[in-house]
């Protein structure tokens, strides 16, 4: 699909169907507990009816994309790690040997592995290689990418989200693999939540104060040289975003369009959330959040969203991993929505 297709599709991107959401919380609302006593649980089994159009949601072929791409700001220092690990990671994910291979395996999940733009010299067997450019550009120098390049990574990760739906996945997670990423993924949360920079700032892979001082500078820089524009995500994700980032906001768009709901993980993927719904607000409809990420920038992007975290592990991973955590409530919520009793079966009457 071309950007032209893409965008018009951006345009009338179909919304859940609150005739299923109102039947599944009728459904709860009659079972064997007080009502509401599921919380969380609730909500999740009533949204995920309205997305998928159904009172009785499957969710049992799950996959998590992990989206891979290399960072020209990493020159500047603003990583604890080189950018060799994200290519050394890619092997290991194609191993089957990463912590998000194991939590996928626990929760009964596929991995996708997807080359975007890792500065990798191959791409290991098992990994889908559509690089649209070995890395972006130092972003403290110029702007990441052109805006056709951003265009191009956003229509990669809307293609994930099209052959998920040719392949039967009614579960999906966003997941990331870029080292340098949180630095990008703060940039564009500084212009899209119109905060400072420097309150977004976080430790990434481990930096340390004066790192993250360091990083913060390198982000003030990014943002006074490039002048992304705050009206139009497109220019704010090619200037100081990400190609991975970018192509988690085109996955997110697309799992939209096809109606599959997306758990989001850390401050990386909800920041291609955030730039997904300032492209088309519906996106949010399908979107869940699982944890809150160790990132200071990660709660206020979260609330921008209007999305709650269902977990807090005090993770700081990436990958997905924090996605896939919450696969198992999501199982959770929608077998208590089809295995319990209901009150009345048990001749049980509130007394309210
Ligand atoms: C071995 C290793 C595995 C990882 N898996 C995810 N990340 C995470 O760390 C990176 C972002 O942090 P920063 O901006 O500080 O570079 C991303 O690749 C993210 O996915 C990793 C990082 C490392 C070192
Ligand atoms: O919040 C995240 O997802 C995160 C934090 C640090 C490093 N990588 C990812």
């Amino acid at each position: 699909m071309n950007w032209e297709e893409l965008s018009a599709h951006l345009q009338n991107l179909p919304t859940p169907d609150p005739r299923f959401a109102k039947r599944m919380q009728e459904r709860l609302d009659s079972l064997a507990k007080p009502k509401g006593s599921l919380g969380r649980l609730e909500e999740m089994a009533v949204r995920l009816a309205g997305i998928t159009a159904s009172t009785q949601p499957e969710m049992v072929h799950k996959r998590v994309v992990v989206f891979c791409g290399d960072h020209g700001v990493t020159e500047e220092g603003v990583s604890a790690y080189p950018s060799e690990v994200t290519g050394w990671m890619m092997e290991t994910f194609a191993r089957g040997q990463a912590a998000i291979n194991v939590l996928a395996r626990q929760a009964g999940a596929e991995v996708k592995v997807v080359d975007v733009g890792s500065k990798a010299d191959r791409v290991p067997k098992g990994v889908v290689n559509v690089r649209v450019r070995p890395g972006t550009a130092n972003m403290a120098r110029g702007p990441a990418m052109s805006r056709a390049e951003a265009e191009q990574a956003l229509a990669v990760g809307w293609k994930q989200a099209e052959t998920a739906k040719e392949q039967g996945v009614q579960l999906l997670a966003a997941g990331e693999m870029g080292i340098g990423n949180t630095t990008a993924a703060a940039a564009v949360a500084a212009v899209l939540t119109q905060r400072d920079a420097t309150t977004l700032t976080g430790m990434g892979t481990g930096l340390g104060d004066q790192g993250v001082r360091r990083k913060a500078a390198v982000i003030l820089q990014s943002l006074r040289i490039n002048q992304p524009d705050s009206s139009d995500p497109m220019d704010v994700l090619a200037k100081v975003g990400g190609l991975e980032i970018a192509a988690m906001a085109g996955f997110m768009l697309g799992a939209a369009f096809y109606r599959i709901p997306v758990v989001i993980d850390g401050l990386i993927s909800s920041v291609a959330a955030l730039a997904a719904v300032h492209m088309a607000p519906q996106v949010r409809e399908i979107l869940f959040a699982s944890h809150l990420s160790v990132e200071p920038a990660h709660g206020i992007v979260l609330e921008k969203l209007g999305l709650t975290p269902l977990l807090d592990a005090e993770m700081r991973l990436g990958e997905g991993s924090g996605a896939v955590l919450a696969f198992p409530l999501m199982d959770a919520a929608l077998r208590l929505s089809q295995e319990m009793a209901l009150l009345s079966e048990l001749g049980i009457h509130s007394q309210s």
